[in-house]
């Protein structure tokens, strides 16, 4: 169950000859940064203002940070602290450096705060210190069990309140396996199997636009710990409160 259109962006597996720069975290893509980051701006603004977490100290954790593309970019505007975690110490090493003189927009209330070098297989957060944690274009390195596992130990890394993004390629069906880099990009329904297994609910979705066309597709997903609240719930306990015959 594979499809053979839609080239994948390359993930990479830490290979220390890659280039620390936007293009060699991207594959060659480093033209989608703007489009990409467009997209993830417009999503995180949205669960910020529904989740209400505005008036807040907030902190995030940036997965498979690469170079810091996405902290330096989105985060640090949105985020007074952000944890960065990379296993290849030459993207983890460029972020810091990079990091450390983006004094415009790093200042005392908004910045890097930790640099983990570890993969997420060996990833424990600390209890309750994220309010979101963000995981792009890292997971296809992810093997299923260490994937349900990841997002089980990271769940208690999060406030309440908190949230997972997750910003991935996805197949038209099933899954591709890329053999080169070592890599799964699952469909949507695979991916939601697998939030059903980490016993996270799916908050809200959204397709990136504007990417070229001979990509995977892109999809948004915001992941909860708690269940979100329905409006079908509200209605049915209306219901229960209606005038009713007693028995
Ligand atoms: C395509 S790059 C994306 C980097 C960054 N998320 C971005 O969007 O700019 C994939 C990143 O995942 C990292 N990576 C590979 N295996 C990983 C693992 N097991 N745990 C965490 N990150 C991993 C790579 O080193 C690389 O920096």
């Amino acid at each position: 169950m594979t499809q053979t259109s839609g080239t994948a962006m390359v993930l990479l597996t830490g290979k220390s000859n890659v280039e620390a720069s936007v293009d060699g975290v991207l594959g060659g893509y480093g033209h989608v940064n703007d489009q990409d980051l467009k997209g993830s701006e417009a999503f995180l603004n949205s669960l910020l203002r529904d989740r209400l977490l505005r008036n807040r100290h907030l902190v995030a954790l940036d997965c498979g940070s690469g170079i810091g593309r996405i902290t330096k970019n989105l985060l640090i505007k949105h985020f007074n602290e952000i944890d960065l975690l990379e296993p290849v110490s030459h993207f983890l090493e460029a972020a810091r450096e990079t990091l450390a003189t983006e004094i415009d927009v790093a200042t005392d209330q908004h910045s890097a705060a930790n640099f983990f070098c570890v993969p997420l297989q060996e990833f424990t957060p600390e209890i309750g210190r994220y309010d979101v944690i963000w995981v792009q274009w890292c997971i296809g390195h992810l093997a299923d069990d260490d994937f349900v596992s990841f997002f089980k130990r990271a769940k208690t890394g999060l406030k309440p309140g908190g949230f997972f993004i997750l910003k991935e390629n996805i197949a038209k069906t099933g899954f591709v396996l890329d053999k080169e880099d070592r890599s799964i990009t699952r469909s949507d329904l695979y991916f939601r199997q697998l939030f059903n297994q980490c016993g996270l609910h799916l908050y809200k979705v959204k397709d990136q636009t504007g990417l070229p066309d001979e990509l995977f597709a892109v999809k948004m997903y915001a992941l909860t710990v708690d269940k979100p609240r329905s409006t079908k719930k509200t209605v049915s306990k209306q219901h229960i409160n209606l005038p009713g015959i007693i028995k």
